[in-house]
């Protein structure tokens, strides 16, 4: 399995349904699902570097877990159940402790020490908490009732050997780790980390922190998208700004397109004057201007540049965030070997209103307090100031037209898309 590359993107991937003039953001998005797939290769990881890491294959159970039967306390075990009353039981030499087992079989009435986590000896069914004991003599006593098999773990009762723990395209975390542990896995198949690039066009930009002269303004798409892929799990590579000439940005395509998997451009996506990005790509045989029923985020230009998926952004930042993350997000995720996931969403009363034309998805940036959704002041694509103030999108339906305070709207907080 260890370095199989996946084959190239079918040069017509991102083509939209034919005769379809403004596409609902769910059809583009089955779109996408339905036509990419993973172009990452595969290698073999220790666990203690797969955190975050996306499994190329199903993982399956090398063993059960627990691998045979175990006290869940510290206590004295026997074997069968007991009646309701008081009960003496002779206490056996010796102890079972996790890792150190009982070397013996404990005769049926007698009593054995045993620990949390020791492997039940032969003759041991059933454990009473040390702390519902009275500890005599060589003997104990103790009340019942007690079921045969209290206070004791099966074996294989959390996974049997064999099955599969986690499936291929799932993203690690802390805790698949500590599944793929106790099952056995030291090593599993990952997929390579997707590299995307990220560029942003047009003269006016000026790198925060230079000084900008008049009609010159701070490029904010790069860090943000730059640190949202980082976020998302894959690799980013920075290729700067890009002045609205064409041969420089041709040039740094193919840079982008030698470097990484996929490609992000912010700017110059609609069919201006200086959207070159569109027009390069479109000079390129390979650019589909996605006219989507979404606002923000109208043009959306996507292409492919030497194979490699282009998403040309628009360059209003609160537009390029809204389409990385509706778009770009569960594209990349397709792209990087992950399973398809639709971001979770809830539904909480509106503590706004707001009126929008039928047929067409609208994201405010929003965030909830005491139980309802307030949404930013502004619905502006330019105002920076509201991706931060918010801590999710409130996603308003295809038909809605009018939200009244009170109405139910969906919530999909900022970490629902992995922010
Ligand atoms: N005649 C039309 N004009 C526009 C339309 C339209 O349908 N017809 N759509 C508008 C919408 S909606 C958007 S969004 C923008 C998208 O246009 P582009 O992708 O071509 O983006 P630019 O024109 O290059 O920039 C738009 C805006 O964003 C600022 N910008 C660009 N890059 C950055 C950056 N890295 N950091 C911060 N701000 C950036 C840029 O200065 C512009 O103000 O088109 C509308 N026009
Ligand atoms: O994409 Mo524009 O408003 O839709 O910012």
């Amino acid at each position: 399995m260890t370095g199989i590359e996946p084959p190239p993107l079918r040069n017509d991937c991102f083509a939209l349904p034919a005769g379809v003039e403004w596409t609902p953001v769910d059809t583009a998005l089955d779109m996408l699902r339905d036509r990419l797939g993973p172009v990452t290769g595969v290698e073999m990881r220790l666990l203690s570097q797969a955190l975050g890491g996306v499994l190329a294959a199903d993982a399956v159970a090398l063993r059960s877990s627990p691998p045979q039967a175990n006290s869940a306390v510290d206590g004295y075990g026997f074997a069968g159940a007991v009646p309701e009353g008081a009960h003496v039981m002779p206490l056996e030499e010796g102890r079972a402790a996790a890792g150190v087992p009982f070397d013996g079989v404990l005769p049926a009435g007698r009593a054995l020490r045993v620990l949390t986590g020791a492997a039940l000896p032969e003759g041991v069914e059933t454990v009473i908490l040390e702390e519902d004991v009275t500890l005599g003599t060589g003997e104990i006593a103790f009340r019942g009732p007690l079921k045969r098999g209290a206070n004791t773990r099966k074996a294989g009762e959390d996974v049997a050997e064999g099955a599969v723990v986690l499936p291929a395209g799932r993203r690690l975390t802390p805790a698949d780790l500590a599944l793929l542990a106790s099952v056995g896995l030291g090593v599993v198949p990952l997929r390579r980390q997707l590299r995307v690039a990220v560029l942003s066009t047009g003269d006016e930009l000026v790198e925060p922190g230079e000084t900008a002269g008049p009609g010159q303004i701070f490029d904010a798409n790069r860090p943000m998208l730059l640190s949202l892929i980082h976020r998302l799990g894959h690799a980013p590579v920075d290729l700067g700004r890009v002045p609205d000439d064409r041969t420089t940005l041709r040039a740094t395509f193919d840079r982008a397109a030698a470097e990484a998997d996929v490609i992000l451009t912010s700017g110059g996506a609609s069919a201006g004057d200086e959207d070159h990005v569109s027009a390069l790509l479109r000079a390129a045989g390979a650019m589909q201007q996605w006219r989507i029923a979404l606002k923000p985020g109208r043009p959306l230009a996507l292409g492919l540049w030497q194979g490699k998926p282009v998403f040309g952004l628009p360059g209003n930042p609160v537009a390029a965030l809204v389409c990385s993350l509706v778009f770009a997000r569960p594209a990349m995720a397709v792209l990087a070997g992950e399973s398809w996931s639709v971001p979770q969403g809830y539904d909480l009363p509106a503590g706004f209103e707001k009126r929008k034309k039928p047929g067409r998805r609208e994201y405010l940036r929003a965030r909830v307090r005491d139980g309802r959704v307030e949404v930013f002041a502004s619905e502006g694509s330019g105002r920076v100031s509201g991706l931060s103030w918010a801590e999710g999108l409130v996603e308003i339906g295809d038909d809605a037209c009018h939200i009244r305070p009170g109405d139910p709207v969906r919530f999909i907080p900022y970490g629902s898309f992995g922010l």
